[in-house]
């Protein structure tokens, strides 16, 4: 038998499927990992089983044989994983590799390192410089790792190393490094049947100086276990008595395993699914009947904050577990609170459990075990809950399915919605998205029949929906508030002070002092082609359109109004925290951004404590809009509109919009108290004014014209090609080179191709963005995957080519 692998490294010419012959006796299956040798010089590697077959075309005395299988030959990639793997390469463009390595848990792969050690010379040899300069290195040392020797002769010393290793001079050396992140036990106890157990006892009661292991003796005599941490502990003993005894076999040593919970489900009491509100009998039945559907839609579940959406949620999870399936619940990483976890574990017990990226790599590799071995059926957890290898999905959630984070950043760049749907679509699962304000690509698709649509009007409890006020913070600098709270905002958290009732202020951090406005008539500096906002790029004093390229001096006054009053947009949550402070001296305030969340739960203590009534203001980055239900929250300032909606991306005014919304639905869930302020300086702009009056429809449509207009999705579709490298002139070239070559490639002209722009230097290098752009997709990809696709394949490493297809934000 042969196995066709995918070799796990990492280059554009390793993306095939090599052919190894499985050894006599190892049992090998489909998706399992495995170590194989490779290359001239049979150096191991990490590999992937593809397929299995009976034959190959390799020749005999050329195949190789498959040297290891890891975990116990259980297969990592499940069917249904391989197969989208498949699927996300072609989608991605990239390499099979690269969607396995997203796939499996982040960690567990096995790593290689080098080491060159040195060889006794005899007299007779003749050096180089560069070689003398090579032993040099070593000093006193016989072995230094690779790495020590590509800092000091370059990246592609190889070949040098590999010449001087000919020569007889050194030697190289692969090691490969396992992490298995085993939640390990080591537990002792007595052999009481050991032939020396007697005498040792007798031994240890008479000499002092074996206090140690008479106390060890003693404390194991009625059969207990216990770990070296554990008898250290009780007994006060140092490690040596626990070795003397185990080396004698009087002691025993037991490995134990353990699979970590994330989760006390036992802490959770218990509650029972409500009677459905007739909106949501209307989408349970609707949904009831897609899960009979061989051929499944994707469903759009649209419902307003607090229409009971979760419910919904657990009702279909339910059914799903009754026909012996599992269910995946994705959140955004931000919005993942064990208070929302509980709500499912209230319902599911311990079959469920959750994942994300604040566990530890052993916490998270225990859930994925679990999910594989049927000890789990539901998750809840960031996207890369989607991976687990659940024998069979029958339902896959997306709450909160607007998010933006929901779109991944390294290789490859997936959207996981479409990553989700083609899952769902291998295992006949139903693709569950909800949202209070669904992004406008997918209602566009639902609208279209492409999803189905399910709405939710109401709140179950018939709460209302809060007062919208904005603030034209044009008119309070005129007038002389130079604050950043406007003088109805500052009354209204007063009266809030006064009353006990406590107010959340939002201000967005995306776009954070990137754009340049006038504070006076809140003209916006926009790309004249393009209609996006400009991009201020600090450094050269510039203004820069991200989309095509162009760029403009820094006006020093306005175009429009002459006011010396332009700036670029910027105020941080830790301004906003300091000037609440000076403002209302006796508020309690909770400041909640990237910059305070860094270290392990202190995002959800945050909330607990906001929660518990234990600050009156909480400040924060959009990360507080997400799915909380604090009743006590009566006010929602929403600092500076502005920031979102003059984002450098055609999703600007949806993203802006959105968020206004969300926010809102933090103010008065329960009665008619809720109170919002917008604070802009473009009050006449339409998202602020459909915002205000919390009108989907109605923005969505207005929107929806300006993006045919301008041919932005779902109109078109445009490729982002990345190129970044680390020398500034080769990335440059390369960049020149490809757009030139698409030009070429494009008889038909179906495209118009922008740029290359030079974008801000990123981690040291230098990066170049294309924009290709066609009435449609498929058209578009014929053209640019082929010339990206040959560009990647003839150019060194030292400049990489990214593609992605109607990113949302461009950069
Ligand atoms: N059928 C029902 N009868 C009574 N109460 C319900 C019902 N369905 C949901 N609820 C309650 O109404 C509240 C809001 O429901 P839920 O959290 O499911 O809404 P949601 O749409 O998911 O909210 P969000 O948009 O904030 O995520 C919750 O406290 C929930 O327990
Ligand atoms: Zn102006
Ligand atoms: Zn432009």
């Amino acid at each position: 038998m042969y196995a066709k692998v995918i070799v796990g490294l990492n280059q554009p010419e390793m993306d095939k499927l090599f052919d190894y012959r499985i050894p006599e006796g190892m049992a090998v299956e489909i998706g399992v990992r495995v170590i194989v040798p490779f290359g001239s010089r049979n150096k191991k590697a990490e590999g992937y089983v593809i397929s299995l077959s009976e034959k190959t075309e390799v020749p005999a005395d050329k195949i190789k044989e498959l040297l290891e299988v890891l975990d116990e030959g259980r297969p990592t990639f499940t069917p249904a994983l391989l197969d989208l793997a498949e699927w996300m390469k072609e989608r991605y463009f990239c390499t099979l590799n690269q969607c396995l390595q997203a796939i499996m848990p982040p960690g567990i792969r096995t790593k290689s390192s080098w080491t060159v050690s040195r060889k006794s010379l005899d007299a007779e040899t003749k050096l180089t410089p560069k070689e003398t300069a090579l032993l040099a290195l070593f000093g006193e040392r016989r072995e230094i790792p690779l790495e020590e020797v590509q800092a000091e002769f370059g990246g592609d010393c190889l070949t040098f190393l590999r010449k001087a290793e000919g020569k007889g001079l050194l030697a190289l050396k692969q090691e490969l490094h396992r992490s298995e992140y085993k939640n390990e036990k080591r537990l002792y106890s007595l052999d009481r049947d050991h032939p020396l157990l007697e005498a040792a006892w007798k031994k240890a009661e008479k000499e002092k100086r074996l206090e140690g292991q008479r106390l060890l003796l003693e404390y194991l005599a009625n059969g207990r276990e216990a770990t070296a941490a554990e008898l250290k502990e009780a007994l006060g003993i140092t490690d040596s008595p626990i070795k003397t005894l185990l080396k004698k076999g009087i002691l025993r040593e037991r490995r134990q395993t353990e699979r970590r919970n994330v989760f006390d489900a036992d802490t959770v009491e218990r509650t029972q699914p409500f009677t459905p509100t007739a909106e949501q009998a209307a989408a349970l039945s609707a949904l009831h009947r897609e899960l009979e559907q061989e051929e499944k839609k994707p469903v759009l579940l649209h419902g307003v904050t607090g229409s009971g959406k979760t419910e919904i949620y657990m009702q279909i999870i339910a059914e799903v577990l009754a026909r012996g399936e599992q269910a995946i619940v994705l959140v955004p990483e931000i919005a993942l609170t064990p208070l929302l976890a509980e709500r499912f574990v209230s319902r599911f017990g311990d079959a469920v459990s959750v994942t994300h990226s604040r566990l530890s790599m052993g916490e998270r590799v225990d859930q994925w075990k679990k999910a594989r071995d049927g000890e789990i059926s539901v998750v809840i957890g960031a996207r890369s809950a989607l991976f687990l290898p659940f024998p069979k999905v029958g339902a896959i959630i997306m709450d909160e399915a607007h998010e933006n984070s929901y779109v991944s950043d390294i290789t490859p760049k997936y959207d996981t919605k479409d990553v989700a749907a083609a899952l769902a679509k291998r295992y006949g699962a139903l693709f569950l998205m909800g949202t209070a304000t669904p992004d406008f690509i997918s209602y566009y698709k639902a609208k279209q029949g492409e999803f189905l649509l399910l709405e939710l009007k109401e709140r179950t409890g018939g709460g209302v929906l809060p007062r919208m006020l904005v603030t034209d913070m044009r008119k309070e600098l005129a007038e002389g508030n130079r604050s950043a709270f406007g003088r109805a905002l500052q009354a209204e958290i007063r009266r809030n002070l006064e009353k006990g009732e406590q107010t959340m202020l939002f201000l967005n951090r995306r776009g954070y002092a990137t754009f340049v406005s006038c504070r006076s008539c809140g003209h916006v500096m926009k790309c004249p082609e393009c209609d996006l906002t400009y991009t201020y790029h600090a450094k050269e004093h510039a203004l820069a359109c991200h989309y095509c390229g162009r760029r403009a001096p820094l006006p020093k006054v306005c175009p429009v109004c002459g006011s010396k009053y332009i700036r670029y947009f910027g105020t941080g949550t830790q301004k906003i925290e300091e000037e609440a402070g000076k403002l209302f001296p006796e508020a309690r305030i909770l400041r909640m951004d990237l910059d305070t969340t860094l270290t392990k739960h202190s995002h959800e203590k945050i909330l607990a404590a906001f929660a518990a009534g234990e600050a009156d203001i909480l400040i924060g980055t959009q990360m507080i809009a997400k799915g909380h239900d604090y009743p006590n929250v009566t006010l929602v300032g929403i600092m500076a509109a502005d920031l979102s909606l003059n984002a450098d991306s055609f999703t600007a005014a949806e993203t802006g919009f959105r968020l206004m919304l969300q926010a809102a639905g933090r103010a008065g869930r329960r009665d008619d108290r809720g109170r919002v302020f917008l604070q802009t300086y473009q009050p006449q702009h339409y998202a602020v004014q459909y915002a205000a009056k919390q009108d989907y429809e109605g923005f969505y449509e207005e929107e929806m014209l300006m993006r045919q207009m301008m041919g932005y999705p779902p109109f078109s579709a445009f490729f982002s090609i990345l190129l970044t490298g680390a020398a500034q002139e080769e990335a440059a070239q390369a960049a020149q080179e490809l757009a030139e070559r698409l030009a070429q490639a494009d008889e038909e002209e179906i495209a118009t191709i922008l740029g290359p722009t030079a974008l801000p230097k990123f981690r040291g290098e230098y990066r170049y963005q294309i924009i290709v752009k066609a009435a449609e997709e498929e058209p578009l990809r014929q053209l640019v995957l082929p010339t990206a696709e040959r560009m990647k394949k003839e150019r060194n490493r030292n400049v990489r080519v990214g593609l992605a297809l109607n990113p949302t934000n461009i950069v």
